[in-house]
């Protein structure tokens, strides 16, 4: 209700990239303003510039769209689903519904921004209100800045002047139905209309046994997180072996947890004993780095293809071969850590953290192939795949991006293995050929005694592959490569 008592005309609620009911600053507002609201979402694969996602996140956004759907229902809130250009579709649906104003949380891509920009237009021509919010970011890319109100390029001031704006919010509460006045109902269309899973192949059975999309399964995984993940995360985050990060990446990407309800989510923990005050620090750094990876695509629109160094523009890249860019995808490189990472991304939509730097140190520097081929790979089969985070850390592994590191730095691939999967586990579980190899030998195989890997079964060539390149022959090429840049452009 309005101050006078009258009912607030109908409003429309557009979801995004904020797929939830819990911690959303814009349905809060919808609903706070009293009026009647409906929900929509518009599936846009023809707004020109806007990417189009991958098919490992077309898969992701189905299930999300049915959960969605499903706590709408729960709360008595109308919400239907519509395909085509946002531009035209949510014009439309608010004339359809006569609504006053229009709500939405704020989408960062340029591309996405511009089409806000004139929709917005568009709908205040009409005499309907938008009200737009940050449902995505602890801090709004603009609003980190140097001392001199520049933007920041390197990670740790820019966390340090973020961290000066004070605590992020507390989240929101998540709407129950008597405080919904449901709005006007809307036509849409169903999910399974929009043919957004695989057919033929059907390759998303490992995506399906490794994750539950939506707000309850984002629940469910932070609860887990929380109960046995955070605990000791600062010093084994970078363990692909264990279950220590929190797979929160692609319930951040849909939107179906805040970074506000993790960041206090992990201070609770601290409170009650269950974390230490490091592991808390640490997960909520990388928190940060999503945020600069924010801040570096506002400030970089075409981050997924430009280098932020252009005098990486002139560099001597391979023409990649068919052969080596199979044999990365398919994890068939014959390095045990770059083929187990690859058949984990492939398998399930997901890679570890340390596993996505080296795999992309190994196609960039070892096999010197350009990183917007990786980029678009991973663009296609994470389910996290997220237009800054992706873009901003595959140009931070090339040593192209702004706070990158430096192009000398080469991961030898089977020395990371040692280190970071120390008894070989995460190679056994993707890499089944190479189970019975000891884990003295597992990341370096071809260099086990002949009748080592006779014991366990193997024959490089023939069960398992033998390297596609010499780690440290492929490593000079590369630091000759960048030499020569260097020379180049001095
Ligand atoms: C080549 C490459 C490509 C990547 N592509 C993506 C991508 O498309 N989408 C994506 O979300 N992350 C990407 N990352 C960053 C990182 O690998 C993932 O965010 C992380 O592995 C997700 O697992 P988690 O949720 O268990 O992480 P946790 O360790 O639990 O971290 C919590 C959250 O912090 C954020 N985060 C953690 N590390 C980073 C990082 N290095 N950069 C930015 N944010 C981070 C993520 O949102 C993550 O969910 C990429 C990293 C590399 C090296």
């Amino acid at each position: 209700m309005t101050r006078n008592g009258k009912r607030a005309p109908a409003a429309l609620l557009w979801f995004r990239e904020d797929l939830r009911l819990a911690d959303n600053p814009a349905l809060d507002a919808a609903l706070r303003s009293g009026a009647a609201v409906t929900a929509l979402y518009v599936l846009d694969d023809e707004t020109e510039g806007q990417r189009a996602l991958g098919g490992a996140s077309r898969w992701w956004l189905a299930r999300s769209l049915r959960s969605l759907a499903k706590d709408c229902a729960a709360i008595g809130l109308p919400f239907a689903i519509r395909r085509g250009k946002a531009g035209i579709a949510v014009p439309h649906a608010a004339r359809e519904t006569g609504v006053g104003a229009v709500f939405w949380n704020r989408r960062y891509g340029a591309a996405e921004a511009r089409a806000d920009v004139a929709i917005r237009a568009e709908l205040e021509g009409e005499g309907i209100a938008v009200e737009d919010f940050n449902g995505r970011l602890l801090h709004e890319p603009w609003d980190v800045k140097s001392r001199a109100g520049e933007p920041l390029r390197v990670f740790s001031p820019f966390w340090r002047a973020a961290m000066t704006r004070g605590e992020p919010r507390a989240p929101l509460p998540r709407p129950t139905s008597s405080r919904v006045s449901a709005g006007p109902a809307l036509d849409g269309v169903d999910v399974e209309s929009l043919a957004l899973d695989p057919t033929k192949p059907d390759w998303a059975g490992g995506l399906r046994n490794a994750w539950e999309p939506g707000e309850a399964g984002a629940r469910k995984a932070l609860g887990a997180f929380l109960d046995s993940g955070l605990k000791g995360y600062a010093e084994t985050r970078d363990r692909p072996d264990m279950s220590a990060t929190s797979r929160m990446s692609p319930y951040l990407r849909f939107g179906e947890v805040s970074p506000h309800q993790l960041w206090h989510a992990v201070e609770a923990a601290a409170a009650d004993g269950s974390a230490r005050a490091g592991d808390v620090e640490k997960f909520r750094a990388e928190l940060g780095w999503r945020e600069f990876s924010y801040h570096l695509l506002q400030n970089f629109p075409d981050l997924a293809s430009r280098n932020v160094q252009q005098r990486f523009d002139d560099f001597p890249w391979s023409a990649p071969t068919q052969g080596d860019v199979r044999a990365w995808r398919k994890g068939l490189t014959g390095y045990p850590i770059v083929d187990a990472g690859m058949r984990q991304l492939w398998t399930t939509g997901w890679l570890h953290n340390r596993v996505r730097m080296i795999v992309a140190s190994f196609l960039i520097k070892d096999l010197l192939i350009d990183w917007r081929e990786g980029e678009a790979w991973f663009w296609d089969t994470l389910v996290d795949a997220d237009p800054a985070n992706n873009a901003a850390s595959w140009q931070w592994v090339a040593g192209t991006g702004a706070d990158a590191a430096p192009y000398f730095r080469v991961f030898n691939p089977s020395l990371q293995g040692a280190r970071h999967d120390p008894d070989g586990a995460y190679v056994r579980a993707f890499v089944p050929e190479l189970t019975r190899v000891p884990a003295k030998w597992i990341h370096a195989p071809w260099a086990a005694p002949p009748g080592v890997l006779e014991a366990a079964g193997v024959s490089l060539g023939r069960d398992y592959p033998k390297r596609i390149v010499d780690h440290d022959a492929a490593r000079s090429r590369a630091l000759a490569a960048f030499g020569s840049l260097k020379t180049r452009t001095a």
